[in-house]
């Protein structure tokens, strides 16, 4: 992964405010959206306003912006206006990769991001991920547990099988993963706990929808510093092996193999990408 995706907040395209302040907001990547967060009597003004926005400089964050959905009355005139402009056209409700073969007819080259928020698109995820245009998936937790006529529980039980079957997906094919929104949102021990339980899943980040939100998002997907010391002294226990002979080093009364170099090697490589994010106009979360 070339970038950090910690924090993925949405913004409604809509919101001049909003799309103004995150230009300074401490975020990994930004989904400036057209569809759930736009009225539908606002859509073809906020199309307009967010195409005047994209002009502006939002430094190191990616740029997604998410489309109607093409079965809709919008969809086509969006796909069209930002198949130019941003990083990635993210496609809601992706059920197939037919699906994205119809945006992608609009949009040509441009990268491609998939919400992952249907029941079909959990059994098809596999072959979504594959798509030749795909960067990147965003779980949609809010629209799947509706599909389900699922319950919301704090271990997000019901949602397993899906993350669980999109998290595997992304990585067979070497995509970006990032997890759903945490409603509350200004439950911060509820975001933390949700953003670990991401984490260790392997989810990349997690999607935001506040502000307030990116701090609790930005250090709970980075490498702590205890991961990074580790890290380094498997790299270096190792290759002290390997120079001797051998095939295992051990640290902290742990084997350590070539995989769990190749691990250390990207962890050190993903605390390097998120420094080279910092200090470039971010401020801390709800300033600015
Ligand atoms: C949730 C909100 C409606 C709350 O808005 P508000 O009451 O205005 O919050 P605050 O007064 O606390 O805002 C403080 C300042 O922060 C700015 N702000 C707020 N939200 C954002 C944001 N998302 N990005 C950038 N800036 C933001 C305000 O403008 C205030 O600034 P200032 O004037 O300087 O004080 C609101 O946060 C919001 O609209 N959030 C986004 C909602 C959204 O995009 N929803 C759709 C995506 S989620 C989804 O669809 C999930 C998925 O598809 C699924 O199925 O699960
Ligand atoms: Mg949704």
């Amino acid at each position: 992964m070339s970038r950090p995706y910690r924090s993925v907040l949405y913004i409604p395209g809509s919101n001049a405010r909003a799309l103004e302040k995150a230009r300074g907001l401490a975020a990994d990547a930004i989904i400036f959206d057209l569809e759930d967060a736009v009225a539908p009597a606002e859509k073809p003004a906020a199309r307009d306003t967010l195409r005047a926005a994209l002009g502006q400089d939002y430094g190191p964050r990616a740029r997604i912006v998410r489309i109607n959905g093409l079965d809709t009355e919008w969809g086509r005139d969006d796909a069209a206006v930002f198949a130019t402009g941003a990083d990635a056209v993210l496609v809601p409700k992706a059920s197939s990769p037919a699906d994205l073969d119809a945006v992608a007819a609009i949009t040509g080259d441009t990268p491609l991001w998939a919400m992952m928020e249907t029941a079909a698109g959990m059994l098809n995820a596999a072959a979504i991920a594959a798509h030749p245009r795909l960067a990147g998936m965003v779980m949609g937790t809010n629209d799947l547990a509706k599909e389900l006529g699922s319950r919301n529980r704090p271990d997000r039980l019901a949602m397993q099988t899906g993350l669980g079957l999109c998290v595997l997906a992304a990585k067979a094919h070497g995509k970006v993963i990032v997890d759903g929104v945490f409603n509350a949102f200004k439950d911060e021990d509820g975001l933390r706990a949700e953003c670990e339980q991401g984490r260790d899943m392997g989810f990349d980040g997690k999607t935001l929808i506040h502000p307030a939100q990116l701090e609790i998002a930005n250090a709970a997907f980075a490498p702590s510093e205890a991961e990074i010391d580790l890290s380094r002294r498997q790299i270096e226990a190792y290759e002290a092996a390997i120079a001797e002979g051998k095939a295992v080093a051990v640290v902290d009364g742990r084997i350590v193999e070539n995989l769990h170099v190749d691990t250390a090697r990207k962890t050190l490589a993903r605390a390097e990408a998120i420094a080279a994010m910092g200090g470039q106009g971010q401020t801390a979360p709800g300033q600015g």
